[in-house]
């Protein structure tokens, strides 16, 4: 069975499989997951490693599903490096490498935990062809990934949630759908001819930025809110707010392309900044 399009051989096949490992969006929820589990205060590394590694295989689910959708079934995409039956192939190996860290989470942490994780490879399978249908699904998939990563990672180490997990985890959703919004806005031309309803789409170029400013606005807030409100989250945290408000207003004036580099480098400072605060406790 032919599992790359361009080349035989087994360079080929493992070099077509890895492909649709994207470090942008990878490395995010792998490290939200680990950030949970370190805001949890009871950090069981064999636990983390299963949690972020369920976190790989579900994003790695979403990119072959939506590679697979766009290419062979929609014929959206100009090339895939994937044949059909690789993509297929993929999804089980990812989808068994799915059930056996959550099934070992299960076993080594309780059915709670296992179910708070489940979710993730559920919205990864499901990003294309149902959630890309409508501006919401589309946008706010992956950062519901982020959020439930971070919460799952946290509920994996100590059994429960608490006020902290639950609200760096919304902060994490408002930031996320904020760039993801600004994201959108450079396929703006291509995705309005295959009618994608992303909410640049939607709304147009204005209002979306004018969302997405919202949500950054939102965010920052809670995160400044949370340090002044939970004992949990240090005061130190606020800096977070401060770095990545300083990116957002100086990306804001840029084009969509430079925007969204910009963000994204500022979400991984934001990320910094509270492991900093949350390890450290540099005020405390
Ligand atoms: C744990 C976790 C974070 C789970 C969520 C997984 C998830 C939904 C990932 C989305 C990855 C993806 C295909 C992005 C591109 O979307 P697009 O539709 O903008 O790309 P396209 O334009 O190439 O189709």
């Amino acid at each position: 069975m032919a599992v790359a399009r361009h080349e035989t051989g087994p360079f080929a096949t493992v070099s077509a499989l890895a492909s649709q490992v994207h470090p942008v969006f990878m490395l995010p929820p792998l490290a939200t997951s680990l950030f949970g589990g370190l805001l949890s205060g009871g950090f069981w590394p064999p636990v983390a490693a299963l949690h972020a590694g369920a976190m790989f295989f579900a994003v790695y689910t979403a990119h072959v599903k939506d590679g697979y959708v766009d290419f062979h079934v929609r014929g959206e995409d100009d090339d895939h490096p994937l044949t059909a039956s690789g993509c297929r192939m993929a999804l089980v190996g990812a989808g068994v490498g799915f059930a056996f860290c959550t099934g070992a989470i299960w076993l080594l942490v309780g059915p709670g935990a296992a179910l708070l994780t489940l979710p993730t490879w559920v919205i990864g399978y499901t990003h294309a062809p149902q959630l890309d249908m409508n501006p919401v699904g589309a946008t706010m998939g992956y950062p519901a990934g982020i959020a439930l990563a971070l919460l799952g990672g946290y509920y994996a180490q100590v059994t429960t949630l608490t006020p902290r997990a639950v609200g760096l985890a919304a902060v994490f959703l408002l930031l996320l759908t904020g760039i993801k919004i600004i994201d959108d806005e450079q396929d703006y031309d291509y995705d309005r001819s295959i009618q994608k309803r992303t909410v640049a789409v939607v709304l147009g170029h204005q209002r979306a930025r004018r969302l997405a400013l919202g949500l950054f606005g939102a965010g920052l807030l809670g995160i400044v809110g949370l340090s002044v409100a939970l004992p949990g989250v240090p005061p130190s945290a606020a800096a977070a707010a401060v770095v990545f408000g300083t990116v957002a207003a100086i990306a804001q004036r840029g084009d969509p392309e430079t925007a969204t580099m910009l963000l994204i480098r500022g979400s991984y400072l934001l990320l910094a900044v509270l492991v900093t605060a949350v390890w450290f406790r540099p005020l405390a």
